[in-house]
């Protein structure tokens, strides 16, 4: 035994004389080199062959390494033995399964075996970057046998980017992603942040008019399924709203309500955090097909009412980091170059650049829908016009249900509350209030029961038609003393007479068929 050991001892001294030898004589390059042959060799020897899928493509990510990871966490089985990566992003309902770094997983497609492994390595040695990459490389490296190969690819590819899409859209955690950093880059090249987007809004809880609710979807579902339609007419995959009315009617919570409804990511674009054209564009292409890109209150972001000269009356954007990481900052002889115009918003929209992904929808919302250039708002820019109306009477008790369980009238008890109800539909339209208001209401009230709710309610309709009829018989006065009255005051006054008459209608404007108006909303008093 003693003599095993001093063997063993002389030939574990010899091995090490040798290598120092090796690394005295040959130069690091060399050795390397050999070691690359050796590496060649004997994967030309090997059944299988080998696809690297990296994290980041180039300088940009790489969305078939997204696809991969949600299709492996979700299909593929784990090998025995390997470990699994945990995670839930913040707020995120549910838990992400990962491959930890050097495991593997194996998956089946076309009665093919194939084997995934995730490959994690230190970047070594950052060089020269306009912007900081991710400290490590990661990579998922697919082995499928050589044989396989033609039936593999790239069906298995589609496959998984098929597969990937559809577990996104089926996730009940949809994404909504902010430009708050202007046009920054982030370490994987994106100039958006995402934040897990959880608004309970849908189309059974928005209060509007349900023939105008079931139009609107109907248009929806006819754009998420228009793939071919979109194809065989030539025309681009992508669809555009305008959600104009007051504050509080429900134009955020419509744009909630749409991406529940297709199960879109929200790309929440904040224009005065947008320096330049250049940079919209920017922002434009790094969104991902199947979603909804919004411009909240697009009147008050930037000033759009003259296509060639630059937006000098904008807000000014604040000083940001540029996508170089530099600061910029505004003004001087640049500055002009560097705001965006109401020409760079229309190709935003609808110039070539806005083909560079499919299946998107943009919706602006306004207050102001007169402050908008009519270039904004014709056709094929904005599809559909949708007027969101103070509360009526079927928005009213779609309300009544969604805070107070009220389906129907049978559930009211007899004559009380149903006289309540009666007179809710008297006077809602002569109140002029929001459905954001009525909902105050009912949620301030609800624990009472619903019969003193509804009378709270009614009792504010009461006060608000009360508080208008005095507002338009005093414009009707001064009206008088400034030279007489005209008919339509005449008419106003009126209609005030009785609350019923006062009706303001909503319309919604599907423009894509060649209608250039915007549907105004018609003050019928
Ligand atoms: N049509 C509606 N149906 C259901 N709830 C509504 C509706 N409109 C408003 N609300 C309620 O009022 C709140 C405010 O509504 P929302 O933010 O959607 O209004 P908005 O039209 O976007 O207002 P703003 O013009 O000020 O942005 C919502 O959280 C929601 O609870
Ligand atoms: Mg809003």
């Amino acid at each position: 035994m003693k003599e095993y050991w001093t063997a063993l001892a002389s030939l574990m001294g010899a091995f090490a004389f040798l290598q120092g030898v090796l690394h005295a004589v040959f130069p690091a390059e060399l050795r390397a080199a050999v070691a690359r042959l050796l590496g060649r060799l004997t994967r030309g020897l090997s059944p299988y062959c080998y696809f690297d899928v990296t994290e980041m493509d180039g300088m940009s990510t790489n969305e078939i390494y997204d696809a991969v990871q949600l299709y492996l966490s979700s299909t593929a089985a784990p090998a025995s033995g390997a470990r699994l990566s945990l995670s839930r992003p913040l707020n995120a309902s549910s838990f992400t399964f990962g491959l930890a770094a050097s495991d593997r997983v194996s998956d089946s497609f076309a009665g093919a075996a194939v084997t995934w492994e995730h490959v994690v390595a230190p970047r070594q040695g950052q060089g020269f970057s306009w912007r900081p990459l991710p400290e490590e490389k990661r990579r998922f490296t697919l082995r499928i046998r050589r044989g396989d190969r033609d039936k593999l690819l790239p069906a298995y590819l589609d496959h998984i980017l098929a597969a990937a899409a559809e577990i996104r859209r089926r996730s009940k955690d949809r994404l909504l992603y902010t430009n708050a950093r202007g046009g920054a880059m982030d370490a994987r090249g994106l100039p958006w942040d995402p934040v897990p987007f959880k608004h309970p809004s849908t189309f059974d809880t928005l209060a509007m008019d349900p023939a105008r609710k079931a139009a609107i979807m109907a248009d929806l579902r006819d754009f998420a399924g228009g793939s071919a339609f979109y194809e065989r007419t030539g025309r681009a995959w992508k669809r555009g709203y305008l959600l104009y009315g007051p504050p509080g009617t429900g134009k955020s919570s419509m744009i909630a309500a749409m991406a529940n409804f297709l199960g879109y990511d929200v790309y929440d674009l904040e224009l005065t955090e947008v320096g330049s054209n250049a940079e919209l564009r920017k922002l434009l292409m790094k969104t991902t097909s199947k979603s909804i890109i919004v411009i909240e209150d697009i009147d008050c972001s930037v000033d759009l009412t003259n296509r060639a000269k630059p937006a000098a009356a904008a807000p000014a954007p604040r000083p940001r980091p540029g996508i170089d990481g530099g600061i910029e900052q505004d003004g001087g002889a640049g500055a002009a170059a560097r705001s965006i115009t109401l020409s760079g918003l229309l190709n935003f929209t609808d110039g070539l650049w806005s083909c560079c992904g499919a299946e998107r929808i943009f919706v602006f919302t306004t207050n102001h829908v007169e402050k908008l250039d009519p270039a904004l708002l014709r056709s094929g820019r904005m599809d559909m016009h949708i007027f969101m109306s103070y509360c009526t009477f079927p928005a009213l008790r779609i309300l009544l249900k969604n805070y107070l369980g009220i389906q129907s009238d049978g559930e009211l008890d007899g004559g009380a509350e149903e006289a309540v109800l009666r007179g809710l539909e008297e006077w809602v339209d002569a109140a002029e209030i929001t459905p954001a208001d009525v909902s105050e209401v009912l949620i301030k009230n609800r624990r009472s029961g619903k019969a003193e709710a509804m009378r709270e309610l009614l009792g504010v309709l009461k006060d608000r038609a009360a508080g208008k009829r005095r507002g338009g018989a005093a414009v009707a006065e001064t009206g008088k003393e400034a030279g007489g009255e005209n008919e339509e005051e005449e008419e106003e006054k009126r209609a005030l007479e009785s609350p019923k008459e006062g009706k303001e209608t909503a319309g919604i404007d599907s423009c894509g068929d060649g209608h250039d108006e915007v549907t105004e909303a018609k003050k019928q008093v």
